[in-house]
C-alpha cells in the first residue's frame, strides 16, 4: 500500500540568525526566523509525512506557542514525526524536495542535506532528492526576504 503527501512552508530571512536547511548549517549573512531553528526544508518534509498518514501538520504536533519548542532542532521534530509514520506501518518510498531561494547557492550543500535527510528518514540517499531554484529575483524569495520549500513524499508499507 502507498500513501502520498506534500508540504509547503516559508520562513523570513533576517540578520543575526544561522541559516539551517536540511539539518545542516549553511554559511550566509542571514538566517531564517522562527520559533524553532526555522529549518524550512525539514519542516516541509515533516508536513509531507504527516499529510501522507493524515495526521495534520507540524503546527498541530509542535505548537509555536509552546516554549518547549523554542529554538528546537527541527531534526528532533522530524524524528518524532517519523516515529509516527513507522507506527502506522510505513517506510519511505522516496521524497523529492525543492528549496526556493535567490541566495545562497545551495548546490554545494545538496549532497550533505540528502545524507542528513536520509539518516532522519532511515532510508538511503538514493531515495532522497533535494533541488533548488531561484525565482529570477521576483517576489519575496527573489528579494531575499525569505526562503520557501516544498516536498512530495511517497510512503510504502513495510
Ligand atoms: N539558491 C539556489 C538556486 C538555484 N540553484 C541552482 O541553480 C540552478 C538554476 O537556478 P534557476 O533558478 O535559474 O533555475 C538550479 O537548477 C540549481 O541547480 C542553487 O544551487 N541554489
Ligand atoms: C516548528 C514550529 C514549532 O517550533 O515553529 P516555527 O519554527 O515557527 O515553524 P512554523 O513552520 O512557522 O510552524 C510550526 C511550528 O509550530
Amino acid at each position: 500500500m502507498f500513501r502520498i503527501g506534500q508540504g509547503y512552508d516559508v520562513h523570513q530571512l533576517t540578520e543575526g540568525r544561522p541559516l539551517i536547511l536540511g539539518g545542516i548549517h549553511i554559511p550566509h549573512e542571514k538566517g531564517l526566523l522562527g520559533h524553532s531553528d526555522a529549518d524550512v526544508l525539514l519542516h516541509v518534509i515533516a508536513d509531507a509525512a504527516l499529510g501522507a498518514i493524515a495526521a495534520g501538520d507540524i503546527g498541530k504536533h509542535f505548537p509555536d506557542t509552546d516554549p518547549a519548542f523554542k529554538g528546537a532542532d527541527s531534526g528532533k521534530l522530524l524524528e518524532h514525526v517519523w516515529a509516527l509514520v513507522k507506527k502506522e506501518g510505513y517506510t519511505l518510498g522516496n521524497i523529492d524536495c525543492t528549496i526556493i531561494a535567490q541566495r545562497p547557492k545551495m548546490a554545494p550543500h545538496i549532497e550533505e542535506m540528502r545524507e542528513r535527510i536520509a539518516g532522519l528518514l532511515e532510508a538511503s540517499k538514493e531515495q532522497v532528492n533535494v533541488k533548488a531554484t531561484t525565482t529570477e529575483k521576483l517576489g519575496f524569495a527573489g528579494r531575499e526576504e525569505g526562503i520557501a520549500a516544498q516536498a512530495t513524499i511517497l510512503l510504502q508499507t513495510k
